[in-house]
């Protein structure tokens, strides 16, 4: 590491959206702006996405920290009709970070620009130098190579985007007709994200304009140390669905707390007298194995028991018979669900409505959630950034009868 790269690494740059350059602050280095596209396989749901934007991002945090002149912005991908957003009633393409998320605070942790941004400033059409697009299968690799831990692999020329893409649907999210790209190449990889970033370093300093496209092969050099919770800090909601959230918890749960993010161990001050569940249905239950429903009431029943609590707050994905039933296995307690109407699953769409249901799970005195998914998952990193103690968190429904407890994932910041 050169003399030069230490001071770098150690001086803060700030990126303006509409500018060429990032400064330091007393105006004494500049770095060239890069952009970093990238795009995940399109099947996969919401919240698995948002882990692989902290994958990225910490890329993207390693490549600025590193790089001696240049600092790259990642450019955020719009969020087109996922494959879980089933309401066809509201439009749900190309829709910004900004519907989900407060773009201030992502830009905190690293530089960010929303894709419509970049191309309204480029007159409407973007060149990108290269695609890497990645692959896991690794069938047409020597038995040598295979057994390195990681490796970046070019496995075949690929010049036109759309070979690869029509395969899965959907070229450059939805832009087509405005974004090309100049190369492409299906990269065999295995690794991590700071093993991407050291190739990335030395690519990126031909080029302005690269792409990343199945971006969920790479997978966390440090999944749940300090970089990552930083990240996932910066994952702040936007503030109309923190809002809704706390406007449900108020009129129904009697929960009227509005802190976010407060002080550790300041939280019994604003926990709800409710038991927070995420059940996970849907293809799930094709997928993974899942439980009854009856055994699932049962589990929330005896918590309730146990903490002496009669409202159970449930986010799921089930249907309508499915809530039922849970409902009338449990008509003792007070069993509430957040049910959005036409207006409000307009303004906030599939998306924001289950960031209201994660809202509101994640505010709970007691939280239940399924084993293996990521949608429970992001709850609980939501209350270990709230404060919870973690023995109210990491819980899911499990086979022997009772909660069990799951994968300890604590705040490291
Ligand atoms: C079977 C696998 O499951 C993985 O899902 P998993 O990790 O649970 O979680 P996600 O990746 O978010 O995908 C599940 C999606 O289902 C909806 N959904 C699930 N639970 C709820 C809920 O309680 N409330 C609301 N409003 N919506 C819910 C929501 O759109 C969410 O993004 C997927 O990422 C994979 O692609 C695959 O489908």
């Amino acid at each position: 590491v050169s003399n030069q790269q230490k001071i770098l690494s150690k001086t803060e740059f700030s990126c303006q959206n509409d500018e060429e350059f990032c400064y330091s602050k007393d105006s004494e280095y500049k770095k060239s702006i890069k952009y970093l596209f990238y795009d995940i396989n399109p099947v996969e749901g919401f919240n698995l996405r948002r882990d692989v934007y902290i994958r990225i991002a910490n890329l993207v945090g390693k490549i600025n920290s590193e790089s001696e002149n240049f600092r790259i912005v990642l450019v955020l991908p719009p969020w087109n009709n996922l494959y879980h957003w089933k309401n066809m009633q509201v439009h749900q393409s190309r829709l910004k970070w900004s519907h989900f998320f407060d773009l201030e605070k992502l830009n905190e942790y690293i530089p960010v620009i929303e894709l419509e941004t970049l191309l309204k400033r480029n007159e409407g059409s973007l060149l990108i130098d290269q695609v890497f697009y990645l692959e896991s299968n690794h069938q047409n690799l020597g038995k040598e190579e295979f057994n390195r831990i990681e490796f970046f692999q070019d496995c075949e020329n690929t010049p036109y985007y759309k070979e690869i893409t029509k395969v899965i649907g959907g070229e450059f999210w939805s832009y087509s007709e405005q974004i090309s790209a100049k190369q492409c190449q299906k990269v065999s990889f295995r690794g991590t994200n700071h093993f991407l970033a050291k190739h990335l370093i030395k690519i990126f300093s031909n080029l302005n304009h690269l792409m990343i496209d199945r971006s969920e092969v790479m997978i966390h050099e440090e999944y749940g140390q300090s970089e990552y919770w930083k990240c996932r800090k910066s994952m702040k909601y936007s503030e109309n669905l923190i809002q809704k959230a706390f406007e449900f918890r108020t009129k129904y749960l009697n929960n009227s707390t509005d802190q976010f993010y407060s002080e550790r161990n300041s939280v019994l001050k604003f926990e709800g007298n409710y038991i927070g569940v995420h059940i996970r249905r849907g293809d799930f239950v094709k997928y993974r194995r899942t439980l009854s429903i009856l055994k699932i009431s049962q589990q929330i029943k005896n918590k309730l028991d146990e903490m002496k609590l009669n409202q159970v707050f449930i986010a799921t994905d089930g249907n309508l018979k499915e809530f039922n039933e849970l409902k009338g296995y449990l008509s003792e307690y007070q069993v509430v669900r957040y049910t959005p109407d036409l207006e409000e699953l307009k303004k906030f769409k599939d998306g924001g409505v289950s960031i209201i249901d994660q809202l509101i799970c994640a505010y709970s005195k007691f939280f239940i959630g399924t084993k293996e998914s990521t949608f429970s998952l992001r709850i609980q990193e939501e209350r270990e950034l709230l404060g919870f103690d973690e023995s109210t968190t990491f819980n899911c429904f499990c086979e022997e009868e009772k909660i069990c407890q799951t994968s300890k994932w604590v705040l490291k910041l």
